[in-house]
C-alpha cells in the first residue's frame, strides 16, 4: 500500500495539475456509460407501456427524447475518450521526465564505488528501465480499478434486483483468474530480475557496437560481426526464456477464461429461464442481459488491473531500491570550513586502503605531505597506486586505515563540496563535454559568471586558447562530433581545454593526474612553466610518467606496490640512484 502511495505521489508531485484532470476525465468516463445503461432502461420501459397501449404519441415523443439523451451521451462518451488520451498521454510523459530527473539527480549523489559494483549496476538498470512509466501505469491502474469497480456495484444493485445468485456466480468465477493473474505477474517479475545481468549485457553490445568510442577498434580488429553474433546469441537465449514463460501464462489464462464463460452462460441460461417462465418481461431480459455483459466487463477489467498494479507495484519496489541507496561518504552533520588559505597544508598520516570486493590493499601506509606553494609530483609503475591516492585525497573514496588531514583537520570533518571547491583535479580520463569550448572551461568553476574573463586566462595559462582561436566561432565553437557543426579535436588539444577547466577552479590545490600525456615536448613544456607562475601561492600534485617533467617539482615521491618508497627532490633521488634514478636514466638514454 505504502509503494501504492508512493507511486501516486510521485504522479502528483510531477505534475499537480494534470493529474487532477486525469482523476476528473476518469469519473466522467465512469459515470456516462452508466447513464448510457440507464436511458436505455427508460427506453425499454417506455416501450413495454407502449406496447401495453397507453398514449402511444406521448410515449412516442417520450422515447424519442430520451433517444436523444442517449445520443448525446455516446457522443460525450466519445469526446471524453478523446480528452483521456489527451490527457493520459500528456500526463505520462510529465511523469517520465519527472522520474527522469529523480533518477539523475539520485545518481550524481550515491559513492562512485557503486559504479564499480554489477549489483549497483543491475538495480541501476532496473531503475531505469522501471522509473519512467510504472508510476503512471499505477494512476492508470488506480483510475480503472476505481472505474470498474463503480461500474461493478451499479451492475451489481441491478443484478441482485434479479437474483442475487447471478451477482455472486460472476464474482465467485472470476476468482480463480484473479489469483492466476496474481501468481503470473510475480512470475514475470521473478523472470525479468533474474535476466537483469544478461539485459545488462545485450546492451554492452549495443554500446559497442554503436558507441563512438569503440567504433575505430572494432573497424580496425575487425571484430564487428563477432560481437553481432555473440550479441544474437544473447537476445536469442533472451527470447527463448520469456517465450516460453509467456506461453505458459497464456496457457493457463485461457483454461481461467474458459471457467469463467461457463459461469456466465450458466447465468444467461438462468435469465431466459426465467423470462420463458413469465417471470420477467423482455424488456428486463435486454436490461439484465447487458447489466450481465458490462458487469462482466467491468470484473475482467477490475482483475486485469489489479494483477497488473501488483505487478508495477512489484516492479516499482526496483525503483525504491535505487532511491534508497545511501552514499557512505558521510557527509558531517556540523562541517568544519576548509582552512582557506591552507597554512600547515595536506598531510597523509599512515594511510592504508582497500577497495570494496578487493582483497588486496591498493595503498599501504602512506605518508606524504602538500605544503602551501609546493609543487609535489608521484611517479610510479602503473597500477602503484597514484590515481587511488588522490581519489582519497578528494573524498571520493575514504580511507581504510589512517588520515588524511588539512591544517590537521580530518578531511571528513569538510563537507565534501567545500573540500571539491578547494582541490582542482583533472584525471587521466578526463570528460571531453560535446559543448562549446567557452562551457567546457567554465564548467570547472560555474559560480563564476559565463563571460568571466578567467575562462579566457585559464586557457591561456593550459595552452587551449591557441587552440580556440584556431576554431571558427572561438569559444564559441562547439566541440565534438556528436552534435551538428561540432568540431573535434586532437588528444593534446582536448588535454589543454581539460586543463583550463583545472585552472579556472580557484583552488588552493591543483591535481593533475597524468595531464600532458598526449601533449607534444613543446605544449608540455610550456604549460609547466605557465603551471609553474600560475601555482605561487597554490600547491600542486603531478601524477606523471614523464620524468623530464617531474623534475621541476619541490618534491617528488615515488611509489612501488601502494607504498612510497623514496622521496626527496630530483638531485637528492638522483644522488640516492634507487628505482627514481634508475628510471630516470632509462627515459633520459631514449632521447639521447
Ligand atoms: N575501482 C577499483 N576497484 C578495485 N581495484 C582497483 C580499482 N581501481 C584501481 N584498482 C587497483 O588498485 C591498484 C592501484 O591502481 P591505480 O589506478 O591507483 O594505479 P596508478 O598508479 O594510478 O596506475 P596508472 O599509472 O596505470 O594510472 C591497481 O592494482 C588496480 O588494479
Amino acid at each position: 500500500m505504502l509503494k501504492i502511495n508512493r507511486a501516486v505521489t510521485l504522479v502528483w508531485q510531477s505534475s499537480p495539475f494534470w493529474t487532477t484532470i486525469h482523476s476528473f476525465v476518469a469519473i466522467v468516463q465512469t459515470l456516462l456509460p452508466l447513464i448510457q445503461l440507464y436511458l436505455i432502461k427508460l427506453i425499454v420501459d417506455s416501450i413495454a407501456s407502449s406496447l401495453k397501449g397507453t398514449s402511444q404519441s406521448q410515449n412516442f415523443n417520450h422515447i424519442l427524447f430520451l433517444l436523444m439523451g442517449t445520443g448525446i451521451v455516446m457522443l460525450l462518451t466519445n469526446f471524453a475518450a478523446v480528452i483521456a488520451e489527451l490527457v493520459s498521454t500528456t500526463l505520462s510523459q510529465r511523469v517520465t521526465d519527472y522520474m527522469q530527473v529523480v533518477l539523475y539527480r539520485k545518481a550524481i549523489e550515491i559513492d562512485l564505488e557503486s559504479y564499480e559494483n554489477p549489483q549497483y549496476q543491475d538495480i541501476l538498470e532496473r531503475a531505469k528501465w522501471e522509473a519512467p512509466h510504472r508510476p503512471t501505469r499505477m494512476l492508470n491502474n488506480l483510475t480503472s480499478i476505481g472505474q470498474s469497480a463503480l461500474s461493478l456495484i451499479v451492475v451489481a444493485g441491478l443484478l441482485i434486483t434479479m437474483h442475487w445468485g447471478l451477482i455472486s456466480i460472476l464474482v465467485v468465477a472470476s476468482m480463480p483468474m484473479m489469483l492466476l493473474r496474481v501468481q503470473q505477474s510475480k512470475a514475470l517479475y521473478k523472470w525479468q530480475r533474474h535476466q537483469t545481468e544478461l539485459e545488462r549485457k545485450a546492451n554492452y553490445f549495443g554500446h559497442l557496437l554503436l558507441g563512438d568510442s569503440p567504433a575505430k577498434e572494432i573497424r580496425l580488429f575487425n571484430i564487428g560481426n563477432l560481437l553481432i553474433e555473440w550479441v544474437q546469441e544473447l537476445r536469442q537465449q533472451l527470447l527463448r526464456e520469456k517465450l516460453a514463460l509467456i506461453t505458459r501464462q497464456a496457457s493457463a489464462r485461457l483454461l481461467m477464461q474458459g471457467i469463467t464463460s461457463l459461469a456466465v452462460l450458466a447465468a444467461y441460461g438462468f435469465m431466459i429461464e426465467q423470462t420463458l417462465q413469465g417471470k420477467f418481461q423482455l424488456g428486463d431480459l435486454v436490461l439484465y442481459s447487458q447489466a450481465l455483459q458490462r458487469g462482466q466487463g467491468a470484473l475482467k477489467d477490475l482483475i486485469g488491473n489489479l494483477a497488473s498494479l501488483h505487478e508495477n507495484h512489484l516492479f516499482l519496489a526496483d525503483l525504491y531500491e535505487f532511491l534508497a541507496i545511501q552514499p557512505t561518504i558521510a557527509k558531517p552533520l556540523h562541517p568544519t570550513t576548509v582552512p582557506y588559505p591552507f597554512r600547515r597544508g595536506i598531510v597523509f598520516e599512515n594511510v592504508s586502503f582497500r577497495y570494496q570486493n578487493s582483497a588486496r590493499f591498493a595503498l599501504k601506509q602512506i605518508n606524504l605531505s602538500i605544503q602551501p606553494g609546493e609543487v609535489i609530483a608521484l611517479v610510479g609503475e602503473n597500477g602503484s597506486g597514484k590515481t587511488t591516492l588522490v581519489k582519497l585525497l578528494t573524498r571520493l573514496y575514504d580511507v581504510t586505515e589512517g588520515r588524511i588531514t588539512i591544517d590537521g583537520i580530518d578531511i571528513r570533518h569538510f563537507s565534501p563540496d567545500d573540500l571539491h571547491r578547494q582541490i582542482s583535479v583533472i584525471f587521466q580520463d578526463y570528460t571531453r563535454y560535446q559543448f562549446s569550448a567557452q562551457d567546457n572551461i567554465w564548467l570547472g568553476n560555474i559560480e563564476l559568471p559565463i563571460t568571466s574573463d578567467r575562462i579566457v586566462q585559464s586557457a591561456h595559462q593550459s595552452g587551449a586558447d591557441a587552440v580556440i582561436q584556431t576554431l571558427p566561432q572561438g569559444y564559441n565553437t562547439l566541440l565534438g562530433k556528436w552534435f551538428k557543426g561540432g568540431e573535434e579535436l586532437s588528444g593534446g588539444q582536448w588535454q589543454k581545454i581539460a586543463l583550463a577547466r583545472a585552472f579556472l577552479r580557484e583552488a588552493q590545490l591543483v591535481v593533475l593526474d597524468e595531464p600532458t600525456s598526449a601533449m607534444d615536448a613543446k605544449a608540455e613544456a610550456e604549460v609547466f612553466q605557465k603551471f609553474r607562475d600560475l601555482m605561487r601561492d597554490r600547491s600542486a600534485l603531478l601524477i606523471t610518467h614523464r620524468l623530464s617533467t617531474v623534475k621541476m617539482a619541490d618534491r617528488i615521491y615515488v611509489m612501488d606496490q601502494g607504498r612510497i618508497t623514496e622521496s626527496g627532490t630530483h638531485d637528492q633521488l638522483m644522488a640516492r640512484r634507487g628505482t627514481y634514478a634508475h628510471l630516470f636514466e632509462i627515459q633520459a638514454k631514449h632521447y639521447q
